[in-house]
This record gives C-alpha cells, structure tokens and sequence, in this order.
C-alpha cells in the first residue's frame, strides 16, 4: 500500500487549486444546473444499478424494490472535481485498500485484524480472513460461510422457538418482552433497526433497550416487563464492558428477586448473550448453548448484520432479516463494481472529505424525511465518528491538525421536526453538507401527510441551494449549500440495509483517502480507565491523586451524595 501522505500528493495540491472554481459566490450550484451539461445525469445515481439489478428479486421488499436515487446534483463540484477525487483515490491505493478489505486482509492494522462486515452479508461471496492466525486467508465458501451460516441458522431456530412460544420462560410462559442490554455498536444498531423496521415488528414481542448505567434506563424497561414472560440478550462483544456487566447483574437479581419466586435455574430460561467472549459468558452465568459467537474481525460499530442483530431477527422475523442483509450485501456489489464517478459510497465519502478538508465545513447533518429513522443519526455518530475521529494514520503519521481534518461532526434529526430546531443555522449560519432521506411512500396513511412530508424534504433542498435574495439581509439567503438527497420506494427491510451499508463504506473512501485506519478506536479507552479510578474514589470518599478542578468537583459531589 502506498506510503504517500493524502495532503501531500499531486492530486491533493490539485484539488486546492480546483476550489476556487466551485466556491460560492463565484461558483452557482443553481446555474451549473441551468446550464444543462449533462450535470443531472453525471451526479444522480440510480441504485440498485445494473450490476445488481438482476440478482435481485422482483418484489417490492427485495433489492428490487428499492428504487433509490442518490441525487448530487446539489454539491459544490463540477465533473473536474469527480476526476480529481479519482486522482486522490489512485494515490491513495484505494482499489487495492479496497480489494484488501473484502479479501480479509488485516487492514485493521494497529490490531492486526480483518475487517469482515461484509462477509456477514453474504458468507457465499467474499473471502475473509479466519483470525486463526495460521492461515492468512480463508474461502468462506468453504470455512468462514461455515462459521457466519452456522450463527445465522442457530439465531433463525432461536427467533422461530421465541417469537412462535415454543421458547418458555422458567414457569412454563412464552416470551412476551425482551430486553437488549448493550452499549455502543451492541446497542445503537440493534435500537435503530428495531425502530426504523417498527412496521415489521411482531406486535406481541415488545422490545427494549438498555445501554446507559444510569439506573432509569433499566428502570424503565423492567417496569414494562413481566419476570416469567422476560427475555435478557446480553450483548458484548468484548463481554467486558462495565455499564453492560452492571446492567446485566442488575438484571439478574431483578429476575431472581425472592419475591419473584425464581431461582438461579431461571437464567437458562431468560438470558441469551451475544460476544466474542465465551468464558466471560460462561463467567457470567449464561449456558455457553445459549451463546450466539461471532469472531473478532467484526468492529462493534459494523455488527449489527451477524448476532448482534439477534433483536432485530427477534422483532422482524428471519425472512426481514435477510432481505435487511440482502439489500446492504446489494451494496457491497455496487461498491466493488461501480465506477467511482457513479460509485454512491465513494462520492459520499469524497465529498465529506472535500468540505471537511477543502471548505471548512466540519459538521454533516443527517435528516431522515421518516420518524421510525429517529435513532439514524445517533447510529450514524458512532460509525463515522468513531471510526474517523483520529489524529495519526495507519501507519501513525500525525495528521497536520491545521491542514487535515479526519473526519466531520455529525448530528440530525427526522424532519419536519428539525425545520423547527436547527434548520435556522443551516440556512443562514455556517454552511453544514446535509443529507436528506426520503421514501416515496410511507406504511402509514393520513390524508396526504406523507405528501407533506416528501415536499418539505424536497423545498429544505431547493431552499438551500436556490436561496433567496431581500433588501434586509436579515432576510436574505445566500443558497449555495450543498446537499445530497437520498429518495427510494419504501423504507423496507433492503432499503435500511442498502442505506446503513452506503454510510459504511463511505467511512471506508474517507479513510482510504486519509490514509486512516477507520477499525480501532483507542480514544474511548482513556475515559473508561479514569471512571474506574474515580468509582473506586467516591468509594474511598477520597479525591487524591487528582488536578484541583476534577477535585473540585468530585467534592462536591461527595458533599451533595
Ligand atoms: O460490545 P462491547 O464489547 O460491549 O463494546 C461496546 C462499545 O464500547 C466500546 O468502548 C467502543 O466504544 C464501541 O466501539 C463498542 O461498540
């Protein structure tokens, strides 16, 4: 792999150059339009594309049906600026990063691993590293789709026994509830999914989520629950995470209360886990049979495609589950066959990087035109900035913090809500990129409210790149505000799937093109090694050892207790 610098290659002096010929005010979005060069059809994608279209199925649930059209035509780039991101990404190796990846070469290099989402998918398509250690690769038509199809069909006859009540409960009762307690990548996927696929969901299985260690979050769910009718998956992958262990225990004794008339035999019947980790399962009190593995080369903030997806299977059922997976496998052929001037994932991370690097648009505001995508952009946090919040390279080159930014703050809402929150800031404040996500239909039906939803989508658009000029500034709307508009059939299974795997490998261009490793995440480390101490502090009601401001503070804190 290449050794260059992004910032300080030929293409990326290029590029510097370039931005004066698409910055506003010079630069028009909306008469690079008028002037009908051809501008709509280079910079919308139509998806599924022909590579995909015939593996596909023919229903409206099925890749088929997905009917997404990713509309650029609203960026501050013109066709120059596409063939200049393509000179950085030959710069930066990204064909061979990418083949590397999906071959399951360790491109996780700082801990040695694959990164094997995709195989995940689709076990049948992709080579992926075993991290065995003593082969270098593996056809996973061969082993690893042995490993990933075996965890897929055991969480298929799990989520059949459970959501048909052949699954009982210590006192003979079916599962009415079940509780999901995990945090980070084993809870924000899991939750949103849940939440984005609600139409999908079995109405007798209520679903919960638990991942803060604040005591009302697990308050909460148990007030809903019913001991005997109560389903507990633990998920970790590392099973050693301290608010997942907290609220797990505290699970249990709730189970195992005295005055619910269970005893220990109960947790057989009521706690599945998820992890990486079966001596810390085993070590917990879980029946390694009702342990659901999956392998390491599979990032948290990646996972929601194999066991930790055990909710979602739960809530939608294994046929939702693999069209889910079906339309982000759907995607992987995209990216790995499409040009990148009509690569979806490669324009949306190039152009990330482009403000981010190039503008100084640091932030990116995800606005989902659909309330079941509540929780989209909270996912979103963690996938891209976890996985490009960082300050060196793979190969631990510092990142010039005045040059370079790695990657950019995000945060979002559904609309309309969001017309009424921050949208203010995006129309006449500092210029935020923002993408919009709309369905066609909806699975509810009031009058012509969804029609009112998709219009304000479409006007918040037109609105930011349009503008609007008025005597009073106060009034005036500079436009020129770069947008991406995502609109598909239907929110169904393949299109979440097809939509969550686009912002992936997304992740993916902006850190081959940085020459970031996008799979570790260090930086969380330090805070958790510092909470431990100071627990063990308050316990102490001692504060030594510590600055005088955190001092301070815990003081009071133990003068408040
Ligand atoms: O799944 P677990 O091992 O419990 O980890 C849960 C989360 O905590 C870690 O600190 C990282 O921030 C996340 O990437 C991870 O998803």
């Amino acid at each position: 792999m290449t050794s260059t610098t992004a910032w300080t290659s030929e293409a990326w002096k290029a590029l510097a150059e370039h931005k004066a010929e698409v910055s506003p005010p010079t630069f028009s979005v909306a008469a690079a339009l008028a002037d009908d060069d051809g501008r709509l059809d280079k910079l919308c994608v139509a998806f599924p594309d022909s590579a995909t279209a015939d593996a596909t199925g023919d229903a409206e649930e099925d890749v088929a049906g997905i009917g997404l059209l990713a509309d650029f035509s609203k960026h501050l780039v013109t066709e120059r600026t596409v063939e200049l991101f393509g000179e950085l990404a030959a710069a930066m190796d990204f064909n061979a990063l990418r083949a590397a990846m999906f071959a399951g070469e360790h491109v996780n290099v700082t801990e040695d691993r694959a990164v094997g989402h995709v195989a995940l998918r689709t076990p049948e398509a992709y080579k992926c590293l075993y991290d065995d250690g003593a082969s270098s690769s593996f056809d996973f038509a061969e082993d690893g789709a042995e490993a990933v199809g075996t965890v897929l069909a055991q969480m298929k006859a799990f989520a059949d026994s459970v959501r048909s009540g052949t699954w009982k409960g210590a006192t003979g009762k079916a599962i009415a509830s079940v509780v999901n307690i995990g945090i980070g990548g084993s809870d924000l996927g899991p939750a949103m999914v849940v939440g984005a696929l609600a139409p999908y969901a079995k109405d007798e299985l209520d679903m919960h989520f638990v991942a803060n260690v604040d005591p009302s979050n697990l308050t909460e769910a148990l007030a809903k629950c019913d001991r005997e009718t109560t389903l507990f998956i633990v998920c970790s992958k590392t099973f050693t995470t301290a608010e997942t262990l907290a609220n797990a225990n505290a699970a249990k004794a709730w189970l195992l209360d005295p005055a619910g008339g269970l005893d220990d035999a109960a947790v057989a019947a009521h706690f599945v886990a998820v992890s990486t980790n079966s001596d810390g399962v085993a070590g917990f009190g879980i029946d390694p049979a009702n342990m659901f593995a999956f392998s390491d080369w599979v990032g948290g903030r990646y996972s929601v495609w194999g066991p930790i997806g055990l909710s979602v299977m739960l809530a939608v059922g294994p046929e939702a589950f693999g069209r889910f997976l079906a339309g982000a496998h759907a995607v992987d052929e995209h990216f790995l066959t499409a040009p990148l001037a009509s690569n979806i994932p490669f324009l949306m991370g190039t152009l990330d990087l482009w403000y981010t690097n190039f503008f100084g648009y640091t932030s990116h505001a995800v606005l989902p035109y659909d309330h079941n995508l509540g929780r989209f952009a909270a996912y979103l946090q963690q996938l891209t900035m976890e996985s490009l919040g960082k300050g060196v390279t793979r190969d631990g080159v510092p990142l010039p913090p005045h040059l370079v930014t790695s990657g950019s703050v995000v945060f979002g809402e559904p609309g309309t809500p969001a017309q009424h929150s921050f949208m203010q800031l995006l129309h006449q404040g500092q210029v935020v990129p923002a993408d919009f996500l709309v369905a066609a239909s909806s699975h509810a039906a009031i009058g012509t409210q969804h029609e009112m939803l998709v219009a304000n989508a479409v006007a918040q658009a037109e609105a930011l790149m349009v503008g609007k000029s008025h005597d009073d500034p106060a009034r005036a709307f500079s436009g020129n505000r770069p947008t991406t508009t995502f609109m598909y059939r239907k929110l169904t299974p393949a299109t979440l799937g097809a939509l969550i795997a686009f912002y992936e490998h997304a992740v993916f261009t902006v850190a081959a093109l940085l020459g970031l490793n996008a799979y570790d995440q260090f930086g969380v480390e330090l805070g958790k090694k510092l909470a431990s101490a100071i627990v063990d502090d308050f316990a102490a009601a001692s504060t030594d050892g510590h600055d005088v401001s955190t001092a301070r503070i815990m003081q009071h804190y133990l003068a408040l207790r």
